[in-house]
């Protein structure tokens, strides 16, 4: 399995992983979101959305599991499916994620079955402090491509 993993010593190298990772991104683009409370996926979300050109302010859409920001160069549909959990309904998910926007979602474990085949899994885990690994799992051609240049392009170790 393609993985690569990188680890961040504070929140600000996180946030700007992701926002260099944003600029990869194109319309239909999946990315799924793991991580411990506090781990940083918030985080995580707030640097994609400032790498998309997005000026509003995200926060964990917890309670209305989607929030869309729309001011981008991409839409940016988050979503945070943890209220959700293990439902077999179908939500309509697919019109995000087949959509014209990037789409986020944390806690994606819980909607497995609904999830696109190919899509960008990340995990953030906790190291110690301030440390955190950041582990990208490419699902499908599009994706192994996209972390290979950005890895390789813009010079994050792999
Ligand atoms: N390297 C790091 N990367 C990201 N966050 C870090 C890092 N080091 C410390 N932090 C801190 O960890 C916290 C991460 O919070 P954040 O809200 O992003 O996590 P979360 O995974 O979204 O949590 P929750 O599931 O509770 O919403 C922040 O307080 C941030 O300052």
């Amino acid at each position: 399995m393609d993985q690569f993993e990188i680890k961040t010593t504070n929140p600000e190298e996180t946030g700007n992983m992701a926002m260099k990772l944003a600029q990869h991104l194109q319309a239909g683009d999946v990315i799924t979101l793991e991580g411990d409370l506090g781990a940083g996926k918030t985080t995580f979300v707030k640097g994609l959305a400032k790498g998309l050109g997005i000026g509003r302010t995200v926060n964990s859409p917890t309670f209305t599991i989607m929030k869309e920001y729309t001011d981008g160069r991409l839409p940016l549909y988050h979503m945070d499916v943890y209220r959700i959990e293990n439902s077999d309904e179908d939500l309509g998910f697919d019109e995000f994620f087949d959509g014209d926007g990037v789409t986020v979602v944390e806690w994606a474990h819980y909607i497995e079955d609904q999830l696109p085949e190919e899509r960008l899994d990340v995990f953030i885990r906790y190291i110690q402090d301030n440390t955190r690994s950041l582990i990208f799992r490419p699902k499908g051609k599009r994706y192994i491509k996209l972390c290979k240049e950005f890895f390789t392009d813009d010079g994050i170790s792999d």
